[in-house]
């Protein structure tokens, strides 16, 4: 059984389908990547994965058990975690405080006041370690709406990955992002997959990006699955060139 399973799931908004009948299968350490045009029912169908709308026919399954009709913090609880297109962060609070918060909302702990400094400071420990981890270390007292697009999108994936995870969903990681900050970003997705042993599910419209880091990728329009395949084989597609790739990579 695959580590999460989309099972002809379907979501429309009045008259317009946006998720058609949908299937996907995704392999515990794969790294997929959701490729379409815009409105092609990307955004649509991370949302009924990750428990923000509920799909109207059709289930997901992660893990072996139905999440759909879960709501979303039940779903990360079960490991599945997910970072968003706009930004979702404390933005009055610095980057270690922001941290160090996803940190303990993933220990579920109230009743700090009363812990040990011995447990404050493993707490303290792990959030430096996630910051190193991120090339985040020099900035952890940067209030968060001070740092740069890029700091900012790096930070937002770190507080997914506090959640500690088993697969994470990144929608367009490397949106608004410079050349340099697009590369650093695409290694550092490389070393979280390598070390955490992560399953990654990703949309995203920089194809440099997508075949850096695609083990395999589907493609998307009208809200069906048109094709998948390895990156090659998605490169070459007649479909996918015509409708989506134009002459970008060929
Ligand atoms: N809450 C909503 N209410 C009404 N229509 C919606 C809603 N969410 C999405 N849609 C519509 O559903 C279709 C699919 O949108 P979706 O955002 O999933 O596409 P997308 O592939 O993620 O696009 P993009 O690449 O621009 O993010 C679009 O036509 C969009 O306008």
């Amino acid at each position: 059984m695959s580590l999460l399973e989309v099972r002809s799931v379907s979501k429309s908004f009045g008259k317009l389908q946006a998720v058609n009948g949908l299937d996907l299968a995704i392999e515990e350490g794969e790294v997929r990547c959701i490729i379409g045009a815009n409105g092609a029912g990307k955004t649509t169908l991370f949302n009924l994965i990750s428990g923000r709308i509920k799909p109207d026919n059709g289930k997901v399954v992660f893990a072996g058990k139905e999440i759909s009709g879960m709501r979303p913090p039940h779903i990360v609880r079960k490991g599945l975690s997910r970072s968003f297109q706009v930004s979702n962060y404390f933005s009055n609070l610095s980057v270690f405080q922001n941290v160090r918060i996803a940190v303990l909302s993933r220990m579920r702990k109230s009743r700090i006041f009363y812990w040990p400094v011995s447990r404050l400071e493993q707490v303290n420990q792990r959030v430096s370690k996630i910051l190193e981890d991120f090339s985040l270390l020099p900035l952890a007292d940067v209030i968060a709406d001070n740092l740069s697009h890029g700091d900012r999108r790096k930070l937002e994936i770190s507080l997914v990955v506090a959640q500690e995870p088993r697969m994470l969903l990144l929608d367009e990681p490397t949106a608004g992002m410079n050349s340099t900050e697009t590369e650093s970003t695409i290694q550092l997705i490389k070393d979280l997959v390598g070390r955490m042993r992560l399953t990654l599910l990703l949309t995203e419209h920089d194809m440099k990006v997508v075949f850096s880091l695609a083990d395999k990728i589907t493609f998307m329009h009208y809200g069906q699955v048109v094709c998948e395949g390895l990156p090659q084989d998605i490169k070459n597609n007649r479909d996918v060139q015509e409708i989506y790739l134009g002459g970008e990579v060929c």
